[in-house]
């Protein structure tokens, strides 16, 4: 409990330090815009006791470590155990299923690959719910469609326990640095809550209303995403092509309206065919195939992303489904080679 009263005072201190002392003057004004939006005030709120983690993977070992480093007290668990050991030498505690982590902890977190492991984890056999009761909160940071989540919801809030969807915006680099981006739906008080811990692992976070909306945010945000890497690709390759520089493609887009860091970021890797994973190529297929699917419960029309997801769908068979997604690119060159051979 000493080290939750830690961390409250840490989480209060970074909503109202200074820009010139800590956080750019844009992190901390959507940080405490975030709070004042959702009533708390931007002044942070108390988190007491202690908080479960399941899935350690690219995302989830560096989110868990930042609340341990915080001095939270963090119980792991990763069905792949020898996952949790950098996290037991920073001090976290271990148990050996879901139901005992969310039965040890106040608030659980988990941050699975997809929808089938999220449900799995949540509601199957010696799943967290089994474990969960009042008063406890299970907060699910997996990237998931509506249906899932509302799934997971019913299944946790039957035990008596609260709900939050909270899928995240950013990748490995800002789950390392702390700076994700956190897109909430679900119980309020639930968020208001755990607040302090998605400030110890986030820049900022919404608070989008009812369980379904965070998800839809993340795949409408994803979809984005994934047709900018898929024509940024073919920008690269076609500038090859006419015999310019790739690298100077990126600079040049680097300075414009254009410019991303995703594309400055990756570019240059990119153009070395290197695809050091902090996003599985396998994971933006999913979020594409999950946002056709929303996109198709309203009748919406996204031909550019049903084409990107082709191009990804191609790059899985390919062999790259653990590279990162910007390896989407070799897919485009496999197809100009095939049609070169025609
Ligand atoms: N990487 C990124 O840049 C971002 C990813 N996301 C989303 O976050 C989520 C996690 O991504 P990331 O950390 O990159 O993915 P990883 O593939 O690195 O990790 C996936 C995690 O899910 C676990 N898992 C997979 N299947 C099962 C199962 N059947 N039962 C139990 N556990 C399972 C894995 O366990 P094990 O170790 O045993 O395989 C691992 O802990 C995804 O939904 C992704 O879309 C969101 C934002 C950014
Ligand atoms: O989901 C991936 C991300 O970079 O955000």
């Amino acid at each position: 409990m000493a080290a939750a009263a830690f961390l409250c005072a840490r989480a209060a201190a970074a909503a109202l330090r200074p820009p010139s002392r800590g956080l750019p003057r844009r992190l901390l004004a959507s940080r405490v815009a975030a709070a004042s939006a959702s009533g708390e005030g931007g002044g942070g709120v108390e988190f007491q006791g202690t908080v479960g983690f399941l899935g350690l993977g690219i995302m989830g070992a560096p989110m868990a470590s930042n609340l341990i480093k915080a001095g939270c007290d963090v119980t792991v668990w990763n069905r792949t155990k020898s996952k949790c050991d950098p996290l037991l030498s920073l001090g976290a505690k271990y148990e050996p299923s879901p139901a005992q982590v969310a039965l040890s902890c106040d608030v659980t977190f988990a941050m699975l690959a997809d929808p089938e492991s999220a449900a799995e984890v949540a509601c199957g056999a010696g799943g967290a719910a089994e474990g969960l009761a009042p008063g406890k909160g299970y907060v699910d940071v997996s990237t998931v469609d509506g249906a899932t989540s509302k799934l997971i919801a019913e299944h946790i809030t039957s035990t008596g326990a609260s709900f939050l969807e909270a899928p995240v915006s950013g990748s490995k680099k800002p789950a390392e640095d702390g700076l994700l981006i956190f897109l909430t739906a679900g119980d309020e008080s639930l968020y208001k809550r755990v607040a302090p811990l998605l400030d110890v692992m986030g820049k900022s976070r919404f608070y989008l209303g009812d369980v379904g909306n965070g998800a839809a945010m993340k795949l409408v945000v994803n979809m984005v995403m994934g047709s900018m890497m898929v024509s940024f690709s073919e920008g690269l390759l076609l500038s090859e092509k006419v015999g310019l520089d790739p690298n100077t493609l990126v600079e040049v887009i680097s300075q414009g309206a254009i410019s991303a860091p995703m594309f400055s970021l990756k570019g240059p890797s990119m153009v070395k065919a290197a695809y050091p994973t902090a996003f599985p190529l396998q994971h933006q297929q999913k979020d594409l195939r999950l946002a056709l699917a929303l996109a198709e419960s309203v009748s919406q029309s996204i031909p550019t992303v049903a084409a990107a997801n082709e191009l990804y769908k191609t790059a899985k068979s390919l062999g790259l489904a653990d590279h990162d997604f910007s390896a989407v690119i070799e897919a485009l060159k496999a197809k100009v080679q095939s049609s070169q051979q025609q």
